[in-house]
Parts: structure tokens; sequence; C-alpha cells
């Protein structure tokens, strides 16, 4: 019987929509030691192909935990060059119109819209982004198939999201699979853009992408403690 004593390194999942964000993290990850195994794909925009591509990812490898990560659109509380991590996944327009109304797909009964994410993470990962002198905000992540463009359909969500702080199109779409799976699940967003009326001009995808690769370097002393939790 073998006596060596083999160290299992934590399994991380990565899932980013496009190319740039994927390049981004994995110049990050390369400016640190992580004591992780740490894959990071790309999955198209949207949570119909988030979904889609991470539940074919795990079913290939035993992840202990998945990140959704990208840019994002921030509402007031998150400026342009902050960082956004998730308290709560909101899949903010799943649901049904009433007229002026919106009715979310848990009050019609026959759904969710709100995904627990690894909160334990979050705060750990908040307070490294601090430590990086990256400004960080904790707080919820709306996933739309739709992204805003409007201040009406901005106002909209601070309205019937408490705390909202970020707007993508994947997250919801990952942490479906993820919890299908059991697995874990956070997500990340480096803030490009002021959710509202649409103005390309005014998108700051290079200074996002920046501030994402530097806080995945950041974020590396945490995957100790995801993997004594492992060991538990
Ligand atoms: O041209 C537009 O009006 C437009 C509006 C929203 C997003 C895009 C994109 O091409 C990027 C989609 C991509 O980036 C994430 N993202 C970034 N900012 C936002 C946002 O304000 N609302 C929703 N998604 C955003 C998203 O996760 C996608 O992966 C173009």
């Amino acid at each position: 019987m073998s006596t060596t004593n083999q160290r299992r390194l934590p399994q991380i999942l990565v899932v980013t929509a496009v190319a740039v964000e994927q390049t981004a993290i994995s110049e990050g990850i390369q400016l640190t030691d992580y004591d992780a195994i740490i894959d990071i794909i790309t999955c198209g925009v949207g949570p119909a192909a988030a979904a889609a591509v991470t539940a074919t990812a795990i079913t290939k490898t035993n992840y202990d935990l998945i990140i959704s990560a990208g840019i994002g659109g921030g509402f007031t509380i998150a400026p342009i060059g902050s960082i956004v991590i998730s308290d709560v996944i909101v899949a903010a327009d799943l649901g049904a119109e009433d007229g002026e109304n919106f009715i979310p797909v848990e009050q019609l009964g026959f759904g969710k819209n709100d995904y627990e994410v690894d909160t334990m993470f979050a705060n750990h990962a908040g307070q490294a982004l601090q430590q990086a002198n990256i400004q960080a905000i904790i707080a919820p992540i709306i996933t739309v198939a739709t992204a805003t463009g409007s201040a009406k359909s901005a106002n909209r969500w601070i309205q019937n999201i408490p705390n909202v702080a970020a707007e993508a199109m994947e997250g919801s779409g990952v942490a479906t699979a993820a919890q299908l799976a059991n697995i874990p699940v956070i997500e990340i967003r480096a803030i490009s853009n002021q959710v509202g009326p649409r103005d390309r001009s005014s998108w700051r995808i290079t200074e996002a992408l920046h501030t994402l690769k530097h806080t995945f370097c950041a974020l590396a002393p945490l995957f100790d403690i995801q993997e004594r939790r492992i060991e538990k």
C-alpha cells in the first residue's frame, strides 16, 4: 500500500462569455501561484448558452466551485472600474408581463428567479480585493436575456431587486447547471458600463478587462480556504 499523502488540489471552473474575458482571467492567474486547478471556458452570450456549456463541462470533471465571470453593466452603486461579487444571482426577466407590471416566475408558481451563491467565498473574495485596492461590492447580480437599454427599465430593476449592483447575461444559466449538480457557484463582474440608456461610446471594456485580470490574481489566496473545506 502506498503511504504517499497525495494532495488533492481544488478544481475550479470559470465560465466566461467571450474570449477576451477568458484571456484576461488566464493572464491574471498566471501572475501568481494558485493552489488549484482552474479551467477557464467560453460559453457565448446569454443564459441558455451558459447553461448548456456549463452542464457539458461538469460531466467531464468533478469541480468544487463554478465561477461565472466577465464584464458587466453596473447600477448606480457600482461604478465603472469596480468589481461586483454576487450575494445572489437573479434571473430577473424570467416571468410574465401583466400590462405594465412584471410577474417573476417564482410568483407564477413554476420556477425560480433567485440562485443562492457561495456566500463564504463571496465574503473572502471581497476582503481579498479590498486588500489589493480593488473596489468590490457584494450585492445581487441580475441576469437578463436582453441587455437593459433605457432609464425606465434600469429603474424597474432597482425598484424590484433591493441593492441590485450589476447586470450581465450568463449568471443564472451557469447557476442553473451548477445547482443541478450540487456544485457551489459565484458570479464576479468587472463593470465596463453603466446600466441605462444605450451609449456604446461610454463603455470602458479595456479598463474592465484589466480589473478582471488583477481580480483573479488577487483571489489566489482564497483557494487555500476552498481546499480546507474540501478536506473536512
Ligand atoms: O450593443 C449593446 O447595446 C450591448 C448591450 C449589452 C451588452 C452588449 C455586449 O456586446 C456585451 C455582452 C456581454 O457582456 C456582458 N455585459 C456587459 N455589460 C452588460 C450590460 O450592461 N448588460 C448586460 N450584459 C452586459 C454580458 O454578460 C455579455 O456576455 C452589447
